[in-house]
């Protein structure tokens, strides 16, 4: 895989530093990539040729993308059974707990919105001109 000291190339399967989320691609884990820090997307281990197919196609699209509000691509595996996506790290956790935590101020949860649409505006349209 293209993360992690020579010693942990050695065991792939080895979590790259923890697992900070599962979801239906694989589990996410937390590493280093170039000095930085960085999520870690990994398939699971059976996904093979087809597998490594579509996180291709998924690679080129995703490469393009780039938007202060998208967490941005920063490099891919495609050789199975090492499949990942190599991402952004977004600190802070999954926006789901921030909001089941203490109560947020309105303000911050209106800025947090103007974000979340920012990013998805760019998705949808392209390049859009923010302006609020
Ligand atoms: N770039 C990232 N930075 C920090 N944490 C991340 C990042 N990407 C994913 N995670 C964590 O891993 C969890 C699962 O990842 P994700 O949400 O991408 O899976 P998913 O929704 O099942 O997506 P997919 O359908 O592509 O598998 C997230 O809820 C989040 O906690």
């Amino acid at each position: 895989p293209p993360w992690g000291p020579p010693s942990t190339r050695r065991t792939p399967q080895a979590p790259v530093a923890e697992v900070i989320g599962a979801g239906g691609f694989g589990r996410v884990f937390r590493g280093t990539w170039r000095g930085q820090v960085v999520a870690v997307k990994a398939a699971r281990g059976d996904a093979g040729a087809a597998g490594a197919a579509s996180l291709r196609r998924e690679a080129r699209l995703y490469a393009r993308l780039r938007h202060p509000n998208v967490v941005a691509l920063r490099a891919v595996c495609l050789e199975p059974p090492h499949l990942c996506l190599v991402m952004e790290f977004a600190a802070g956790g999954p926006l789901s707990r921030a909001l089941a935590g203490r109560r947020v101020p309105p303000a911050v949860l209106l800025d947090w919105a103007r974000q979340v649409a920012r990013g998805m505006r760019y998705l949808h349209q392209g390049d859009a001109p923010c302006n609020g």
